[in-house]
């Protein structure tokens, strides 16, 4: 094995901390964040992508306002649509140079990373938030600046989570063979299409509620052995 490829929320990173502290803190800037920078490409990007799913979903064109609401009604259904995922690492962004979030990482996460990069292991992040949320998550964190570990993000861009293709996408980009990663996720539907595309899988079981699999499991990054 040449690669670790790990989740986020539920793998490096508590659920709780993503649904109840992240999740909160872009909901209650979202408005006042667009209208203070309707001006910003970046903005204007998201509006625009948000209003196209829109109108590919209802046939209605809808106005800036209204894609906000949307926008918000999608944190409320935890729907990881790109748009929303670069919203909230540009509203994030904020809050961790201010201090006033660190990113929840599990303690055991650390000094698992630094043992499998001095193993001769390459790591990245596969992960439904952006990749400025992924850089920001682990600059910012509970245990350091873990960034310089990972070599690679990866976002929706190249698929969706529980899509084959999309760790496909990601084998061809490394130009590392699937049989030679190894993903790490709390998700069995993930793990299934990570399989399925040849990487190897071990599913964490960090909370009793996780639904279990048939991949390898491991309670926390301690357990996992090669
Ligand atoms: C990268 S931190 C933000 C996490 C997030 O927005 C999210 O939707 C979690 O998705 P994951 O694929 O890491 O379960
Ligand atoms: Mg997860």
């Amino acid at each position: 094995m040449k690669y670790i490829l790990t989740d986020v929320e539920g793998t490096t990173t508590s659920i709780s901390f993503v649904h109840e502290t992240l999740f909160p803190f872009a909901k209650e800037r979202l408005k006042s964040f667009v209208a203070e920078n309707l001006n910003n490409n970046d903005v204007q990007e998201i509006l625009k992508q948000t209003k196209a799913t829109a109108k590919a979903e209802t046939q209605k064109d809808i106005s800036d306002d209204e894609a906000t609401d949307l926008l918000l009604h999608w944190i409320k259904t935890d729907r990881k649509h790109p748009a929303l995922k670069d919203l909230q690492g540009l509203i994030w962004e904020g809050g961790y140079v201010s201090g006033q979030i660190k990113g929840h990482i599990y303690k055991d996460v650390p000094v698992a990373l630094k043992a499998w990069k001095e193993a001769g292991l390459t790591l990245g992040v596969y992960s439904s938030g952006s990749v400025k949320a992924q850089h920001l998550i682990f600059e910012f964190s509970t245990e350091g600046n873990l960034r310089p570990y990972f070599s690679n993000h990866f976002d929706t861009a190249v698929g969706h989570k529980r899509e084959v293709a999309s760790y496909s996408n990601i084998s061809n980009i490394l130009k590392v063979e699937p049989s030679e990663i190894l993903f790490l996720s709390d998700i069995k539907e993930e793990l299934d299409a990570a399989r399925e595309a040849g990487m190897q899988t071990i599913q964490l079981v960090r909370q009793n509620d996780v639904v279990i699999g048939d991949h390898k499991t491991a309670r926390d990054f301690n357990e996992i052995k090669f």
